[in-house]
């Protein structure tokens, strides 16, 4: 469970600070609502983030692009089957290449590039909670992930008071190298550098 739970959320958080730091238009946008809901006298709570909604496509397309379990669990079918034509006979192993679902092109116009926009507009009623089969970062059924209600509330709240409480840059303003590790987590090879410049009162650090 704590395996499951910490390199997930971490490395799902470290990925949407690095598309943030390469698109700043996205980062300014995030902050402008931000400043607009929450203001600069008080620090980000849990319960604003129902009111968030670019924030909260920010992470969703940060799952699509990055679903820290690209190939989730194993499962295995528990009777024969067809899917898409294909039989599957009892006892198969099945992985699920959640990573290509995420950008196949038929779905996701411009599938690699970083447009949280699309989850207010185009799939304004696409959610990562099962439902929706073209985006499933939590997997999806009986024993999809049990973490997820949490793991979207930690991701909003960090990220959020992340960018709420400071200004952030690159070392000499250099774009983000993206470069992904093979394993069973979707890790970034290179660390994360960032620069942080305090931008709202004192005592909201405290
Ligand atoms: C952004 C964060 C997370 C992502 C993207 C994620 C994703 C996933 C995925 C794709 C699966 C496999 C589902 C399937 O095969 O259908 C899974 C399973 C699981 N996750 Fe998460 N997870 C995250 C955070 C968490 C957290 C915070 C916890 C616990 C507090 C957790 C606990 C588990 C457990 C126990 C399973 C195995 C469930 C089973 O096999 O029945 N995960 N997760």
């Amino acid at each position: 469970m704590i395996l499951a739970s910490s390199d997930t959320t971490s490395v799902t958080l470290i990925w949407a600070f690095s598309l943030l730091l390469n698109h700043k238009e996205a980062l300014k946008k995030a902050q402008q609502e931000l400043h607009f809901h929450v203001g600069q006298h008080r620090p980000l709570r849990e319960s604003d983030l129902k009111n968030l909604p670019y924030l909260n496509a920010i992470i969703k397309e940060t799952l699509r692009l990055y679903p820290a379990g690209p190939l989730a669990v194993p499962h295995e079918a528990m009777d024969d089957c067809i899917v898409s034509g294909y039989f599957i006979p009892k006892g198969t192993q099945l992985l699920l290449n959640l990573y290509k679902i995420h950008r196949d092109p038929r779905v996701w116009p411009i599938a690699s590039e970083f447009r949280p926009e699309r989850f207010l507009t185009t799939h304004k009623g696409i959610d990562v909670r099962g439902q929706n089969f073209e985006l499933i970062p939590f997997g999806s059924g009986r024993r999809m992930c049990p973490g997820i209600s949490l793991a979207l509330q930690v991701t909003g709240l960090a990220l959020g008071s992340l960018i709420h409480a400071f200004d952030v840059v690159t070392p000499g303003d250099e774009a983000v190298d993206m470069e992904e590790a093979i394993g069973l987590t979707n890790m970034k090879v290179s660390p994360l550098e960032v620069l942080v410049k305090p931008r709202v009162p004192e005592h909201i650090y405290q």
